[in-house]
C-alpha cells in the first residue's frame, strides 16, 4: 500500500487530512455549502452571468435573457448579485422598495412580471453607495436567495459581481447554479478573461452554458454595414480552445443604451441571444 506524502493511501486515509486534500480519497466527501432556497420557492433552472471585467454589458445581457424567456411564456426572475454596482432595477425603471413579513422578502416584480431582487431596492437611497466588506456582501446575496419569497420560477438569471472574488466564490458554493453564461467583448484581453471564468467555473463543477459577445460591432444607420468598432474578435478561437459555443453576439446600439438608461429594457427588439434562450430550454 502506498502512502502518499499528505498520509493518505490509495485504499483508504491515514491522517484527517480530507479537508482541502487534492487526493481525492473517497473516504469523506467534501461537505456542500449549498443553501435551501425559501421553502415557498420552486427555481427550476438557476443561470449565473459572469464577465471578467466589468462595464462589458454582463447586467445588459442578464436583463435581456431574463425578458427574453419571460416573452417565450416561462417565469423569469433576476437575482442582482452585483452588490455594490446593482443595475437591475434601473433597467426595468424599479422605484418601488421591497418589503418583508414573517415568511420572507417580496421581490419586486418588472411590469411584464419578472420578479428582481437587488440591494438598491432595499436601500432607502439608491445613491447610497454600499461601502461593505465581502462577507457582508456574500451574506446579503446569500439572503436573496434565502429570504426571498421568490415563487415558482423557470428560469432565475443571476447577475453576478464582475471577477473571481470572495462574491462569485460564495454565490457559486451556495446557490445550486446549473449553468453560467461568459459574457465578454472583443477586446485582446478576452482570452484572459474567458480562461479565468473558465477555470473558476471547472473549479466549481459548473457547467458552461456558453458565450455571448457585447458590443461585437455597429452597424452603421447610413449605409446599413457592419464595422468592428473593437478590431477583429478572437470569441470563435478562444471559444474553439475551451470547446464552448458562441450563442450570442450583439451590436453596439444606441437604442440598446437608452432603453437601459430610461428603464425600458422590456421593449427591446432583437433577436440576438434566441441560440442561447434555445439552449437554456433544452437544457435537462
Ligand atoms: N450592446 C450595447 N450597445 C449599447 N450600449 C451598451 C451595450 N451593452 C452595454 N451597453 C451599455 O454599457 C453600460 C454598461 O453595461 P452593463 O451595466 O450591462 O455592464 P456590466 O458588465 O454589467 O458592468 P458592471 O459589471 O461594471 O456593472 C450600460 O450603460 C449599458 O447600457
Amino acid at each position: 500500500m502506498e502512502e502518499n506524502t499528505r498520509g493518505c493511501s490509495d485504499t483508504g486515509c491515514t491522517e484527517e487530512c480530507c479537508s482541502g486534500c487534492e487526493h481525492a480519497c473517497g473516504d469523506q466527501q467534501p461537505e456542500s455549502l449549498i443553501e435551501p432556497t425559501n421553502e415557498y420557492n420552486n427555481i427550476k433552472k438557476i443561470i449565473g452571468v459572469v464577465s471578467g471585467k466589468g462595464g462589458v454589458g454582463k447586467s445588459l445581457i442578464t436583463s435581456l435573457l431574463a425578458v427574453t424567456m419571460q416573452r417565450k411564456g416561462y417565469k423569469a426572475a433576476i437575482l442582482d448579485a452585483d452588490i455594490t454596482g446593482p443595475s437591475i432595477p434601473k433597467a426595468f425603471n424599479l422605484k418601488e422598495k421591497a418589503v418583508a413579513n414573517e415568511l420572507g422578502i417580496f421581490p419586486i416584480k418588472t411590469k411584464t412580471g419578472i420578479g428582481t431582487m437587488s440591494v438598491n431596492s432595499l436601500l432607502e437611497d439608491d445613491t447610497d453607495p454600499v461601502v461593505w466588506r465581502g462577507p457582508v456582501i456574500a451574506g446579503t446575496v446569500k439572503q436573496f436567495w434565502t429570504d426571498v419569497l421568490w415563487g415558482d420560477v423557470d428560469y432565475m438569471f443571476i447577475d453576478m459581481p464582475p471577477g473571481t472574488g470572495d462574491v462569485p466564490l460564495t454565490v457559486f458554493q451556495s446557490i445550486p447554479v446549473d449553468g453560467i453564461v461568459i459574457v465578454t467583448s472583443p477586446q485582446e484581453l478576452v482570452s484572459m478573461i474567458v480562461s479565468k471564468a473558465v477555470k473558476m467555473a471547472q473549479l466549481m463543477n459548473i457547467p458552461i452554458v456558453g458565450l455571448v459577445e457585447n458590443m461585437s460591432y455597429f452597424t452603421c444607420p447610413d449605409n446599413g454595414k457592419d464595422y468592428k468598432v473593437f478590431g477583429d474578435s478572437h470569441i470563435e478561437e478562444v471559444a474553439k480552445q475551451h470547446d464552448l459555443e458562441v450563442l450570442g453576439r450583439l451590436p453596439i446600439d444606441p437604442k440598446l443604451a437608452a432603453a437601459c438608461d430610461k428603464g425600458m429594457i422590456e421593449l427591446f427588439e432583437g433577436d440576438w441571444l434566441e441560440a442561447l434562450a434555445e439552449k437554456l430550454e433544452k437544457m435537462e
